[in-house]
């Protein structure tokens, strides 16, 4: 059916009911197809040559326009913070507020920064912002058939906009829901435009008044791609939801946290840094038979 999911870095629950997803998917067709995706370590990549790659928010915090008083700051607000987002042992209740205290100092610091709204397009061509490799493969096939992608992330929306351009896949069928930045006339950095969206607050609260699902009504089968218990509850909007195939990137703390990734998502890819996998199911769903 789909070689890819052969591949060391796959691990699967209930085979039978995915394969079963997967058919239906397929049978289902193209138009009524939707995919909806986490950005940061799940379409980048989340390692490279045994380094950390940067989310969208390191992207920033790290470059040249920060003060180093801006960067000490940030990167402790990370070390605080990550292992708390990650924390197996948390419940999501504990999690949020954290992650609301997280966000906020971290976009009151970059606010103090005076960041130009000009100089963002060099700021992501000298990170090392990478997307997974197949990057290509995947937002092409979605493209040419139509598909809409809709990308929900937390991380910072002008940033990782600036990445897909730069990467010349930010087609018409891809939408994006994060945390824009907000300028003054001058183009200075002034302030996040609401409302905030954080890992665990990804849901129909923060897309309220967007329409973006409603408009989607047809669209009844899902793939949704995540790399944190966040990201689970992405498709919450979506009305009539007939099939939806849940693909969970395990990148982190992957021995702690395989079980809880195994009981939610129905693929899971461990250290997986392509979209290999990804590209195969779309391949299959999207040929016609
Ligand atoms: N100041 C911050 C805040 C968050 N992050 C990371 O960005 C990721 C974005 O969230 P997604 O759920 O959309 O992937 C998140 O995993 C945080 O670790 C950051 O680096 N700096």
């Amino acid at each position: 059916m789909v070689p890819e999911l052969q591949k060391a870095t796959v691990r699967i629950r209930q085979p039978e009911r995915v394969r079963g997803i997967i058919q239906a998917l397929r049978e289902q067709g193209v138009a009524k197809l939707q995919v909806i995706s986490d950005f940061d370590m799940t379409l980048s990549r989340f390692g490279c040559n045994g380094r950390r790659c940067p989310t969208s928010h390191n992207i920033l915090d790290t470059s040249r326009v920060i003060s180093e008083d801006g960067k000490k700051k940030l990167k402790d607000l990370l070390h605080y913070y990550y292992p708390i987002e990650i924390d197996p042992n948390r419940t999501l209740e504990e999690k949020r507020p954290l992650m609301v205290e997280w966000w906020t100092k971290a976009h009151e610091l970059l606010v103090q920064q005076k960041i130009h709204k000009s100089d963002i397009a060099q700021i992501v061509r000298e990170s090392e912002a990478m997307l997974r490799d197949g990057f290509k493969e995947f937002f092409d096939q979605l493209h040419k058939n139509n598909v809409p992608l809709f990308i929900f992330s937390a991380g910072v929306g002008d940033i990782l906009e600036e990445i897909i351009r730069q990467a010349n896949v930010f087609y018409s069928n891809v939408n994006v829901v994060s945390n824009y930045m907000g300028f003054n006339d001058g183009g200075v950095l002034t302030h996040f435009k609401g409302p905030l969206i954080h890992t665990y607050n990804k849901n129909n609260t923060v897309l309220q008044g967007t329409g973006y699902f409603q408009q989607l009504s047809t669209r009844t089968s899902i793939i949704l791609l995540g790399d944190s218990m966040g990201d689970l509850t992405m498709a919450d909007g979506v009305p009539n939801v007939e099939n939806i195939l849940k693909i969970g990137f395990l990148n982190d703390k992957v021995e702690e946290r395989r079980r809880k990734y195994l009981d939610s998502y129905d693929i899971v890819l461990e250290s997986d840094e392509t979209l290999d996998v990804v590209n195969g199911i779309l391949r299959y769903i999207l040929t016609q038979t």
